[in-house]
């Protein structure tokens, strides 16, 4: 098949088109993702770009004006999606400006055309400018969750500035601008790598998206929603790996099991939306105790917490835990105008050789003294109540 200019764009169309309206739908299902919708709409004026050029070969104002404008505000919008997506606070006023920069630049070219090599010059690098801005938020701004889907965009990008730039050399050598059929055969080449680069473009943000959808679920199955804490099972996940490591170099670790006292009562005297609050307040007040590095604290139930110490034994535990009780007794909880006074009673365990399960049954003895000794209070499981646990 012989592939003319006008076949080129007409499958470059369907393509552009067809792309545009996927990410669209796909917009339209997983709302919540602002990058998406910049992205479809980058999509869109990308494809109209296209268009306009391909109904304006001889590079008038449809192709030279209005196709380089679109072509530059998708650019802009590609970069910003990104901007948003690895949540780095880019603003539009950046990509704006240097699409005006080129816009003036075009404008320039149509008034007074520079010749064929100062405009493949300027068409190439205007090109590596955009990609390489992309390749930099890409590679250094995205966290490193996102980095599969950050670093294969990136390696599209990256081709797509290879390419323009070895357009562009190719273009400014003697031989080229002398060859009509070489010329021509750089024109097919630039189409059919246009298509093949928005494929792969749409290919790197859907893996993107997935990727932040993968890593948005796997963080909100591990997060309680009230107190922004690990909830019980990531808790108990996390704690059993530092204190296996600890473990494993012959190092104690303590846990403290945390628990509301007559938190039922708040409930029922202010209302369930003053112990959303107390508990929020609680983890306020735990999270200002200068809490040793590795601390782990997580929701282990409806007013119960866990506070796992790698690598701390029970007497620093019991400092910690004496902190914690002392500083949320003096501070009432606020809601509204009301000032609710709240106490915490505390069971610790630590030792060397004990595992988490063991740990949090030595730490749920031990709490159940303290509710039975009258409540705001602290008691450890003593080493033979924690090595009965371990059995
Ligand atoms: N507001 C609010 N209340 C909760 C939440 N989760 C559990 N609760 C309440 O916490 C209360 C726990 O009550 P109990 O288990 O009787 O314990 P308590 O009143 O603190 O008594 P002691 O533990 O013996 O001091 C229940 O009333 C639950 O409804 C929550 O997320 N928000």
């Amino acid at each position: 098949m012989h592939l003319d200019l006008f076949t080129l764009g007409v499958i470059g169309l369907a393509v552009g088109a067809t792309i545009s309206l996927s990410f669209t739908l796909l917009g339209l299902v997983l709302r919540g993702l602002p990058a998406l919708r910049i992205w479809a709409a980058a999509f869109w004026i990308i494809t109209l770009a296209g268009l306009a050029q391909g109904l304006d070969e001889r590079e008038t104002f449809l192709s030279a004006i209005v196709g380089n404008v679109l072509i530059a505000i998708a650019n802009a919008a590609m970069l910003m999606g990104i901007a948003v997506h690895v949540r780095y606070a880019l603003r539009w006023r950046w990509p704006l400006l240097l699409s005006g920069v080129f816009l003036v630049m075009q404008v320039a070219f149509l008034l007074a055309p520079p010749g064929q090599r100062v405009e493949a010059l300027a068409f190439g690098g205007r090109s590596v400018v955009w990609d390489a801005w992309m390749i930099w938020v890409l590679l250094r701004r995205a966290p490193r969750d996102l980095r599969v889907s950050c670093v294969f965009t990136a390696l599209v990008f990256g081709s797509d500035a290879v390419f323009y730039a070895m357009r562009s050399i190719v273009m400014v050598a003697p031989a080229t601008t002398s060859q009509v059929l070489l010329a021509t055969q750089l024109v097919t080449a630039n189409y059919l790598f246009a298509i093949f680069c928005t494929f792969l473009v749409s290919t790197g943000f859907t893996l993107m998206l997935a990727e932040r959808l993968t890593l948005d679920l796997r963080s909100m199955a591990r997060t309680d929603g009230l107190t922004g804490l690990r909830n019980r099972n990531a808790v108990i996940d996390d704690g059993r790996q530092a204190v296996a490591a600890c473990r494993a170099q012959g190092r104690t670790s303590s846990v403290l099991l945390l628990d509301l006292d007559r938190f039922k009562a708040v409930n029922d005297s202010w209302g369930h939306a003053a112990g959303d609050e107390v508990l929020r307040h609680f983890v306020k007040i735990v999270h200002a105790v200068q809490l040793p590095d590795g601390a782990l604290l997580g929701r282990y139930g409806g007013e119960e917490f866990l506070l796992v110490l790698p690598g701390i034994d029970a007497a620093q535990a019991i400092v910690a835990a004496e902190e914690v009780r002392s500083r949320l007794a003096a501070a009432p909880a606020a809601h509204g105008e009301l000032r609710i006074a709240v106490t915490t009673s505390i069971g610790v365990a630590g030792g060397a050789g004990l595992d988490i399960n063991s740990l949090i049954t030595a730490a749920d003895a031990a709490l159940y003294r303290a509710k039975h000794h009258g409540r705001n209070r602290v008691e450890w499981a003593g080493f033979r109540e924690a090595q009965t646990a371990a059995v």
